[in-house]
């Protein structure tokens, strides 16, 4: 695995629904442990990009490269799947399986990761590990129903977490929830991301939680109208996450972020 390249870059990725563009001309790296966001309007094909990013769609163009194009132990994917083997993903609905318990919901991916099923004492030892980390260790047993909104999505990312994802995709994962638990969730990621060494991307409605914890901020537009959607914006906050305050520098970026979200047109990102 190489420790100097992104952990996965994306060059000239394009999708189509059928004949209707959603993205074109998108280039995009993720470092190892960074934690990236995506915001854009919706309907503009964040969730889509995530989709292709994670493996769970193939581009109509380009190439996504995991691992390091520089490192010759490094594999270009073009196949979903493989990616996917190393990707966790995380959506706006838990989609917990009401029949099953956390630790069951919890370790319900290990036996989709791509890899044989893992043996029974390491897949119980991962859940436990991972239900710890969200604080979840003494409701193992219970059933998703009687979980709180932030409890269930609590319990989706020990899901993610067990598999040891090399990357995790959250699309807009807490938008659900109210502001109180939506911060703590923000400040959970950062602490697993930053323990599991995981790099991360965000999807995410919310300007102001994505300068709180990203550290690199990516805005997904159509240039023009009928033209598909290409990244127009990258901002960096700056700083150690979680961000508590707004500074006037992320009050400025903020202002900038929503200006260019106006007016996509006049765009000033440069091709990578
Ligand atoms: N399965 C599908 N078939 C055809 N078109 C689709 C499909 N899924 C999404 N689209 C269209 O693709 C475009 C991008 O959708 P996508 O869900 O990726 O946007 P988004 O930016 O994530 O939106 P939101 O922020 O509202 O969730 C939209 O115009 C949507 O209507």
């Amino acid at each position: 695995m190489s420790s100097t390249g992104p952990l996965l870059a994306a060059r000239g990725l394009a999708f189509a629904y059928g004949r209707q563009p959603v993205f074109a001309t998108v280039d995009l790296t993720i470092a190892r442990r960074e934690i990236v966001c995506l915001i854009g309007a919706s309907g503009c094909g964040k969730s889509t990009l995530l989709r292709v990013l994670a493996g769970l769609a193939e581009p109509s163009a380009g190439d996504v490269v995991v691992d390091g194009a520089d490192d010759p132990g490094g594999q270009r994917m073009p196949s979903g799947q493989s990616r996917a083997a190393k990707a966790s993903v995380v959506f706006q609905s838990p989609a917990l399986l009401p029949w099953l318990t956390v630790a069951e919901n919890a370790g319900f991916g290990l036996d989709f990761a791509c890899r044989p099923p893992a043996a029974k004492a390491l897949r119980a030892e991962r859940v436990a590990r991972s239900l710890a980390q969200v604080g979840l260790a003494e409701h193992a047993d219970k059933k998703p129903l009687a979980l709180s909104g932030g409890m269930a999505q609590r319990v989706a990312l020990a899901r993610a977490l067990a598999r040891a994802p090399e990357i995790i995709y959250l699309d807009e994962p807490f938008s659900a929830l109210d502001a109180i638990t939506r911060e703590s969730m923000q400040d959970l990621l950062l602490e697993l991301a930053q323990h599991h060494q995981s790099a991360a991307l965000l999807v995410t409605h919310d300007i102001d939680e994505a300068l709180r914890i990203g550290d690199r901020v990516l805005l997904l537009a159509r240039p023009q109208a009928e033209q598909p959607a290409r990244i127009v914006g990258e901002w960096r906050p700056g700083g150690a996450a979680p961000r508590k305050h707004r500074s006037s520098a992320l009050n400025a970026m903020r202002e900038e972020i929503l200006n260019t979200l106006s007016d996509p047109s006049a765009t000033w990102y440069p091709a990578l």
